[in-house]
């Protein structure tokens, strides 16, 4: 095949998807980990993965290289086959561990529209690639749930009901609370996770969880930390998924005895994510490893502001 074109780089950082208090529509963007796809046009009409590369950076045996299958091109497929002209060539580059809770297949399908948007003449917002974002994650997850592509391409904490998509709102944080994410080494399926959960929602659950949200958003802009900490609780979907996680309640614990505001399963698990004052977090981070490890899990952390960034473009390295 006849290929042409610079390659152009783009990253899309990992993310809690729920929040604890808003499942499919709270989502929240970390630092230091992501998955990262190159994009260039060919002088061909095919659209294709070339490689997709694991976490060690040898060439990944576990991830198709489907245009179909793979999120992050299904994601450029979507796009190209609107807004670009000639081939398209894609390679993946994960830094998120699969079914980790972390959003590995949405920072994929929001790289892989970045990246393909990046080629084009007049590339669309972030907040416009939306959809094609979306459509990469519903091959993974087999649901539109935006709380992991809208952080991952807009960064922060946003608001992604499915009943607004794709309208989707960044909310406004207060300084000095940060996340903290811990990755046991543990998978969970997101698709499975989600076909077993209950449909059926008492009124008391539903009223308690509708005060918890906006309560939630309310203490997250004004930085009222106790509105926060009472806030921070998912009553529906957490008690549903805690045992797919054995450590999750030593996790828990030990988070809440370091001052966390509050402590939950990120995504659906396996990573168990909480809130805390900035200064607390290496704290918190230390005593969450010290639990995972004690009940039997090697673990790793990240540290991450609420205002962590969202997708970028960059010269492939
Ligand atoms: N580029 C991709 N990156 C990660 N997962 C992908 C990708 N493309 C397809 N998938 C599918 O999505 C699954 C991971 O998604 P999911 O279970 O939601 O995990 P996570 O919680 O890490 O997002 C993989 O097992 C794989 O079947
Ligand atoms: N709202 C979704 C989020 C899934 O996140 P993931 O990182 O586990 O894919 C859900 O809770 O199912």
């Amino acid at each position: 095949m006849v290929r042409d074109g610079d390659f152009v780089s783009a990253f899309a950082p990992a993310s809690i998807g729920n929040v604890a208090v808003g499942f499919d529509m709270l989502g929240l963007a970390i630092e230091g980990a992501g998955d990262r796809v190159l994009a260039r046009r060919t002088t061909g009409s095919e659209v294709f993965i070339s490689a997709v590369y694991g976490l060690d950076g040898e060439l990944h045996t576990g991830l198709s290289t489907s245009i179909e299958e793979n999120t992050a091109g299904v994601a450029a497929a979507a796009l190209w086959a609107e807004r670009g002209d000639g081939g398209l060539e894609l390679i993946v580059r994960k830094g998120v561990p699969l079914q980790s809770g972390m959003g590995s297949s949405a920072a994929s399908a929001a790289a892989g529209a970045v990246a393909a948007n990046a080629l084009l003449a007049e590339p669309l917002s972030m907040a416009e690639l939306m959809p094609y974002a979306l459509a990469g994650e519903a091959v993974a997850s087999g649901g539109i749930h935006a709380d992991n592509v809208a952080p991952s391409l807009l960064g922060g904490l946003v608001f992604c009901p499915p009943v607004l998509l794709p309208e989707i709102v960044s909310l406004g944080t207060s300084d000095g609370i940060s996340s903290v994410l811990l990755h046991p080494e543990l998978q969970v399926n997101t698709a499975e996770s989600r076909r077993g959960l209950s449909r059926n929602v008492t009124m008391d659950q539903w009223l308690a969880q509708q005060g918890y949200i906006v309560g939630f958003v309310e203490a997250c802009r004004t930085g009222d930390r106790s509105l926060l900490a009472r806030c921070l609780q998912d009553v529906i979907i957490e008690p549903q998924r805690a045992a797919m996680v054995p450590c999750f309640p030593a996790v828990k614990q030990a988070a809440l005895g370091q001052k966390a505001y509050g402590c939950s399963l990120s995504g659906s698990g396996p990573s168990i994510f909480a809130l805390c004052a900035t200064e607390d977090a290496a704290d918190v981070a230390s005593a969450m490893e010290a639990a995972c490890r004690g009940d039997g899990y090697e673990c790793q952390l990240w540290i991450s502001p609420l205002t962590a960034a969202g997708a970028s473009v960059g010269p492939a390295e």
